[in-house]
């Protein structure tokens, strides 16, 4: 409680924001009741940090402020920066902190309509980013006053304003101040609008110079203008004062005793329905205003999955290749063989290129293997086909003679009578499906040859392996089935973390969450309501995304309890984590490239593309790591195997959820009580 007669008294104010620069040097300032207290001072001097001190936001070294704020509905706080929600009108912007001062539907009426009336505020059907910057400006000042609090502290309200508005602005806090007995602290930049002021303190190098009345001032210092009276003590404040860095070294010498806290706020209890409400609307009016971005979020992880049932696994045929032939050198060409289906061991190579074009791979001769290289390097061709001149013989003598015997002749013969292949290998997954073509074109034409010379042992047609009805997944299974329960599983846990993170970094950045919190706000009610309307969103994700996956395109689902269960808890670890990465990180950029990481994270490492028994034995314990690790495995069991909640791989994947939602939870909590608020306040926190 502040002395009597006092509003706030501020004594031996120590802050700094590295450890090494002081911004306040056992500052002290006295504001009486009722009264307007100008603060001046060069850009950098510390007023925002004193202002900031006085309302919650920073805290400091040492020092105590001493207020009459009793709860912190008895302060109005207009930060500099416009700190506004940009999709609230302004109506809702005033109703919005009606709410959280805990006015009723009446009174935020009445008060929103004489506010917005007397500072000429337009209304904003498509939200405050529409205000011109004055316009924001007086908005933010509306919502500072709307609950007409005895203790108003502005920062820098007539910037921006014109002339006239900033006037009457003046005239109404010399009204409030008279009449009505409201104390005010404002800082400005034009220093002669404060001899309007009862008080003005003076501040320069994180100290009042001096702290007295306009009059006073003038008169003490023999000036004619309160800008020479400044420039009279800083000059002498020059001549006194140690070098900053001295000074700086000095105060770090010195034992700071921690400030306690502020006695108003032990009174705050840390959810109030009103409040809770007033922030539900707040989340609401984002998604009203921006209800394109927010159809476009929920279909984000739909869109994906069509890209990706669309896009991934398909053949990428045809292939072209070229083809040497020397058993039908250039000229001839396979058009003078003729497909006869008896048991002849001859134009083989004509044989191989026809069948091979039932594969949609098709060749084309050329004249060398030069030409065929040049061919590959333009992208032309994918590779070149070389035909030994004895192809067909060496396959018959492959097949004829039994390789029982030793026969170095007969070996080097069918060496020499390989087919080789030179190729672009830098496409693997082409080069890997063309690879396997060519091996099942030169099996089966074999195998065809063998049933047409009618041998007894089939030589050259080697058993077939038969893959039967498969214990788990069908016949028809591909990449695409294995690789879509690790896919959807990153994107129901992803996009909460990622759309969270946005909106928490979004509003962190425009200060509009520091002026909440300092209106009275508390953590548990921001992120409870950011906790709904994530969670709505990801039930929306999830719907369409399962509608499509298993619905339309008919994914493997045997058990739809368990798929479904793991793919909504997933959401919870990613909405935490969209809470504990603004913890980390003081900038989008930082909070994105966190996102990002993972999201690559999960991808690489997570068993998406590449089976997690093939990773690396060092990278292994990574993936353990990842939150959808082992949910997706227990995603893979219950979608191919059926596999149910007594599974241990399903106990597993549950538990990997729950525990990755209690680390972050519990991570959010400790921060939260260690930083004081850092999660929604940034770096600033008291
Ligand atoms: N969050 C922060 N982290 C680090 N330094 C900070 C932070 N906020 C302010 N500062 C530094 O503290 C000093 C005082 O800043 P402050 O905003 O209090 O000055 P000011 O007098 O209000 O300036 P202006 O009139 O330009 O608004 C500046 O040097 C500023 O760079």
């Amino acid at each position: 409680m502040a002395t009597q007669g006092l509003a706030i008294s501020i004594t031996g104010a120590y802050k700094t924001y590295d450890g090494k620069k002081y911004i306040l040097k056992g500052l002290n300032m006295n504001v009486k009741e009722g009264t307007i207290y100008g603060l001046l001072g060069p850009s950098g001097c510390g007023k925002s940090t004193i202002l900031n001190a006085i309302v919650g936001l920073v805290g400091l070294e040492a020092g105590e402020i001493n207020t009459l704020m009793e709860t912190k509905k008895d302060l109005g706080f207009m930060p500099q920066q416009l700190a506004l929600y940009d999709r609230m009108t302004t109506e809702e912007t005033l109703a919005y902190f009606g709410h959280i001062y805990d006015m009723s539907e009446d009174e935020i009426e009445k008060r929103s309509a004489l506010l917005i009336d007397f500072l000429e505020i337009p209304s904003s059907p498509s939200g405050t980013v529409a205000l011109s910057g004055g316009q924001k400006r007086r908005l933010s000042l509306a919502a500072a006053l709307i609950h007409n609090p005895p203790l108003v502290v502005l920062d820098e309200p007539t910037v921006g304003v014109d002339p006239v508005l900033r006037k009457s602005i003046w005239d109404y806090l010399i009204t409030l101040a008279e009449r009505e007995k409201k104390t005010i602290v404002i800082t400005t930049h034009y220093i002669e609008e404060t001899r309007q002021a009862h008080t003005i303190g003076l501040m320069r190098s994180g100290v009042l110079l001096c702290e007295n009345s306009p009059e006073s001032l003038l008169s003490q210092n023999d000036s004619r203008s309160l800008e020479d009276t400044f420039m009279r003590l800083s000059h002498l404040q020059e001549c006194h004062k140690l070098k900053e860095e001295e000074e700086d070294e000095r105060i770090r010498g010195m034992t700071l005793k921690k400030p306690k806290k502020p006695e108003y706020t032990k009174k705050e209890s840390f959810f109030k329905r009103n409040r809770f409400k007033a922030e539900i609307q707040k989340n609401f009016a984002f998604i009203k205003r921006d209800f394109g971005l927010t159809l476009y979020t929920i279909c984000v992880p739909l869109m994906s999955l069509i890209c990706f049932n669309y896009g991934i696994g398909y053949d990428p045929r045809p292939f072209n290749m070229g083809v040497l032939n020397d058993e039908y050198p250039m000229g001839v060409g396979c058009q003078t063989w003729k497909p006869n289906d008896t048991c002849e061991f001859a134009g083989l190579s004509c044989r191989f290129l026809k069948k091979l074009e039932e594969k949609d791979v098709f060749a084309k001769n050329i004249g060398s293997m030069d030409e065929g290289l040049d061919l590959i390097r333009s992208s032309n061709i994918l590779g070149v086909i070389h035909f030994p001149k004895n192809y067909s013989e060496a396959l018959n003598t492959l097949v004829e003679t039994q390789v029982l015997v030793e026969d170095p002749e007969r070996d080097a013969a069918i060496e020499h009578g390989f087919v080789q292949i030179r190729m672009d290998q830098s496409n693997v997954v082409i080069f890997h499906i063309l690879r396997q073509d060519l091996q099942d074109n030169l099996r089966e034409m074999m195998g065809d040859l063998a049933e047409e010379c009618g041998y007894h042992v089939k030589t050259a047609k080697l058993p077939p392996l038969k893959f039967e009805e498969p214990v788990y997944a069908s016949l028809s299974t591909g990449i695409r089935d294995y690789m879509a329960p690790a896919f959807i599983s990153i994107l129901m846990f992803t996009m909460p973390m990622a759309y969270g993170v946005v909106i928490i970094m979004e509003e962190r950045q425009s200060g509009a969450t520091a002026r909440s919190v300092a209106a009275g706000v508390t953590p548990f009610e921001l992120m409870a309501s950011h906790l709904m309307i994530q969670i709505s969103i990801h039930f929306l994700q999830l719907l369409s995304s399962s509608l499509l996956m298993y619905v339309f395109l008919k994914y493997e689902f045997h058990n739809p309890y368990v798929g479904l269960g793991l793919l909504f808890t997933l959401g919870f670890p990613g909405i935490a984590m969209s809470f504990f990465i603004p913890l980390l990180m003081n900038s989008t950029l930082g909070a994105s490239t966190i996102c990002t990481g993972f999201v690559i994270a999960n991808v690489l490492i997570g068993g998406t593309f590449w089976p997690v028994e093939g990773i690396h034995p060092i990278i292994k314990p990574v993936s353990w790591m990842l939150p959808t690790y082992f949910s997706t495995l227990a995603l893979r069991n219950a979608n191919f195997k059926g596999w149910g909640f007594t599974e241990p791989s399903i106990i597993f994947g549950f538990a990997s959820i729950v525990a990755w939602t209690i680390i972050f939870v519990g991570a959010i909590y400790i921060t939260i009580v260690v930083t004081k608020n850092r999660v929604f306040l940034g770096k600033n926190a008291p």
